[in-house]
């Protein structure tokens, strides 16, 4: 896929402006970072090459894909300095994949990484027998990892309601150990997607495994070559979703997406007909139309797809619609605490999040979206998250301009993301 390089100056921070409410295009969204990384993973795990077709072009994928190739699969570097940068799954499939890779590893990322935990992982690792420690503080990167054969054990048990990517981590590895692996999960497992996504990617390339209640069975075998084609990115659509639903009228076409995928954030389709968004799914795409402006839906558990809980907020602050959330638990770790990130940002529309034991309620009772006609732009902090400049960019078809923060920051999984709103009319000005 050729993606037409950016024509927009970026400056530090971008104002854009709705040119239009109707919202009419054919987008191409970016490849999967999730399916793309383990696609990554997977074939340096495999001893024959395949190709792997749309591999997605989010940084974290070009940089897990040119550290891979320049530094860890190169023979004559075994000891190296791995920087992952902001990428959360790099982190956790490289303390896995090094784990097992012979050589000397400094595995490191952005401020921000050495504060996402990591121990869970590394316990795991070393009851398997890896030699891995913490360099900085204690359960979070960087990490020292001396790579080797894990032979102290085949059975563990790690607890699966912190971070899926730990047990993806470990899946992936699993076939490789010298005999296989057992592994237990224990209290509520979030994120459970994204753990089906590793096995089903695993079974494309041969790897046959057992799921039975808590615990995943994988023997001893070898990865074989098949190419992999990654489906676009459900995460990326749901900005197209939020554009959809907070215009007068659309008819957006995305290109690629199709009825069963192996991505959880998949479950947007039928959430957004609570919004007035329909979804056909045709030959080659699904195309979005606003059918309706009621919003039929007060209550969504985020627990199995946290990537999109920003997206959908802003949708109810654009629609002024009250909103109880659940499930966020996991969202106060990623590229940042994205739970507080909302409430400042939509504090700044008099739109308030309050927390009453594990719910979240959403009020706008007090809103400004829609009703002040101030000239100047609303500043909205993006606090190094891709997600939330792409969550709040589609509110400027309610608010007349927004200003949003460094927004470079989409290319953690988008990076043509402001020239596709600039497709549809979204301009800056
Ligand atoms: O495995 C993956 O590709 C991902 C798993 C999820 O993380 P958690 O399992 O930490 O919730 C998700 O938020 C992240 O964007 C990608
Ligand atoms: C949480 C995310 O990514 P990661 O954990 O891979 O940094 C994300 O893309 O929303």
């Amino acid at each position: 896929m050729i993606y037409e390089l950016s024509t927009i100056n970026y400056n530090m921070n971008i104002q854009i402006k709705a040119s239009t409410k109707n919202i009419n295009g054919e987008i191409i969204l970016p490849g999967s970072k999730s399916e793309s990384n383990r696609a990554l993973i997977m074939r340096a795990l495999c001893k024959q090459p395949f190709e792997i077709k749309n591999l997605s072009v989010a940084d974290d994928t070009v940089t897990l894909d040119h550290l891979l190739s320049t530094q860890i699969l190169s023979s004559s570097h075994n000891k190296a300095t791995i920087d992952v940068g902001p990428a959360g799954t790099a982190m956790r499939f490289l303390t896995a994949f090094l784990a097992v890779t012979p050589g000397e590893w400094l595995l490191t990322g952005t401020a921000r990484m050495l504060e996402r935990p990591i121990k869970l992982l590394v316990d795991a690792l070393q009851e398997l027998g890896a030699d891995i420690e913490f360099a900085g503080n204690e359960g979070f990167p960087p990490l020292k990892i001396r790579g080797k054969d894990l032979k102290l054990t085949n059975e563990i048990a790690i607890d699966g309601s912190v971070s899926s990517q730990y047990i993806s981590a470990l899946l992936m590895i699993a076939p490789t150990l010298p005999q296989g692996l057992i592994l237990n999960l224990t209290g509520v497992v979030a994120s459970r997607p994204y753990i089906e996504m590793t096995l089903a990617m695993m079974a494309e390339l041969g790897i046959e495994h057992t799921w039975s209640e808590n615990t995943i069975i994988i023997e001893k075998q070898d990865y074989t070559s098949n190419d992999l084609f990654i489906e676009p990115d459900w995460s990326g659509s749901s900005y197209w979703y939020s554009l959809a639903a907070l215009s007068d009228k659309a008819d957006i076409k995305l290109t690629g997406l199709k009825t069963n995928s192996l991505q959880g954030d998949s479950v947007i389709s039928g959430m957004m007909e609570n919004f007035g968004v329909k979804t056909d799914f045709l030959k080659d795409g699904i195309r979005l139309s606003k059918v309706s402006s009621t919003v039929t839906i007060n209550f969504i558990d985020f627990e199995h797809c946290p990537d999109i809980a920003q997206t959908l907020a802003v949708i109810c602050a654009g629609l002024n619609h009250n909103c109880t959330f659940t499930g966020l638990e996991s969202l106060k770790i990623k590229e940042t605490d994205r739970v507080a990130a909302l409430q400042n940002e939509l504090g700044k529309f008099g739109v308030t999040i309050k927390q009453d034991g594990l719910n979240y309620q959403l009020d706008c009772s007090g809103s400004t979206i829609g009703k002040s006609d101030d000239a100047e732009p609303v500043f909205i902090n993006t606090y190094h998250d891709h997600r939330m400049a792409m969550a709040f960019a589609p509110l400027t078809l309610k608010v007349d301009q927004l200003e949003i923060e460094d927004p470079k920051v989409t290319g953690k999984s988008y990076p043509h993301f402001w020239d596709d709103l600039d497709k549809v009319g979204i301009h800056q000005i």
